[in-house]
């Protein structure tokens, strides 16, 4: 995709990835509308975008992402603006273990809410140009965190949402690409506000795995993030797929096709079949974290990566 005087929309876009996303899609000739609940910040962001790049290059508009009426209205501003929205990034995000709720709807709920809107402007059915949608999920999003459980939870379901949007949309012959980016540890206000604000209540070591992994791997760059993003926005034989980035570089993360294709062990079961497999659940003590699959073919425990890492891969070159 050649971003020349193309469209795009982010969200979060004040501060943070969100910024450097802005950035490198202004350096590769798109105009870009940017979205954020914080005012200040994004007013400020903007006069400084105009200063480098020109004033037509950009808009600023204030809107909370769960909420409907913000986002939509926005959405609306942003088409009769620039007359045409070719790319999404769905980029706002928090961590708050303990407003749980609030982390589920901003971290899931908005990016839901705006892969919606973008598919009903985007998709060739309606009349749409076709376009590209880049949900930010997390490393969170491919292997558990153990002192973010609600985060995981809500980079999961990124990563889930956004890989059957991806089939929905080839299915349906939208002409709309829907990929997601996984990152390691960033240095910005969302990491660093974490580790000096009490969003959880954690023990030691809980703590100490995640704090371990940042000391021992370190953190990364937005800009080397911002990279990786750029290749799934321009890629267009990319859909439905996932880049995961840390320390050592970028890779595309190997899904199994089918949940039938994951690594299992059997388990034998009668008739009955769902409530004997709940039973094995329930009395195995040696299961902690276990997944039982169960289908007309029996039941069988899922092998799970233990790390992202673990996962299978394709490096890509970010120069
Ligand atoms: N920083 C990190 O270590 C990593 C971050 N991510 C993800 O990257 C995305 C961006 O994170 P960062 O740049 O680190 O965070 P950040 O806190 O630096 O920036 C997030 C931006 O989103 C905005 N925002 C928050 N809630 C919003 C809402 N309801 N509506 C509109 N805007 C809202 C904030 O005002 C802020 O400007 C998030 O989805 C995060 O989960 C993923 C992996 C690693
Ligand atoms: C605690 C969350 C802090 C910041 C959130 C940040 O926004 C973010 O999303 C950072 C994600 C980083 C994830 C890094 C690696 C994840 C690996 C998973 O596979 C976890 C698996 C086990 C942890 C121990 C290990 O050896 O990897």
């Amino acid at each position: 995709m050649d971003l020349k005087d193309k469209v795009a929309v982010v969200t979060g876009a004040a501060q943070g990835l969100g910024r450097s996303f802005v950035e490198i899609l202004l350096k590769n000739g798109a105009k870009v509308a940017l979205i954020d609940v914080n005012k200040s910040v994004g007013d400020e962001l903007k006069s400084t975008l105009d200063q480098e790049y020109g004033r037509d290059r950009t808009e600023f508009y204030t809107a909370d992402v769960t909420s409907e009426e913000d986002f939509k209205g926005v959405w609306e501003k942003i088409v009769k603006a620039f007359g045409r929205i070719d790319i999404l990034c769905n980029n706002a995000g928090i961590i708050n273990e303990k407003h749980w709720e609030k982390t589920i709807a901003v971290n899931l709920g908005g990016v839901v809410r705006g892969t919606y809107l973008a598919l009903e402007h985007m998709k060739k059915e309606n009349g749409g140009n076709g376009g590209v949608i880049i949900n930010i999920s997390s490393m969170a999003g491919l292997g558990p965190l153990p002192m973010a459980p609600i985060y995981t939870a809500t980079k999961h379901g990124v990563v889930g949402f956004s890989r059957a949007m991806a089939a929905v949309s080839k299915l349906a012959n939208y002409g709309v690409r829907i990929n997601i980016l996984c990152p390691w540890f960033v240095k910005t206000s969302l990491l660093s506000n974490f580790n000096s604000e009490e969003h959880i209540e954690q023990t030691p070591p809980v703590k100490s795995v995640t704090e371990s992994m940042m000391q021992t791997r370190g953190c990364l760059e937005t800009d080397v993030v911002a990279k990786a993003f750029l290749v799934l926005v321009k890629d267009e034989s990319k859909n439905g797929d996932a880049l995961m980035i840390d320390p050592e570089g970028a890779v595309f993360i190997t899904f199994p096709e089918r949940a039938k294709d994951l690594r299992s062990t059997p388990v034998s079961l009668e008739t009955d079949v769902v409530a004997k497999a709940f039973l094995v659940l329930v009395k195995d003590e040696s299961k902690n974290g276990d997944a039982l699959m169960i289908d007309p073919e029996g039941a069988v425990f899922i092998t799970f990566p233990e790390r992202a890492k673990d996962l299978r891969s394709t490096p890509v070159s970010l120069e």
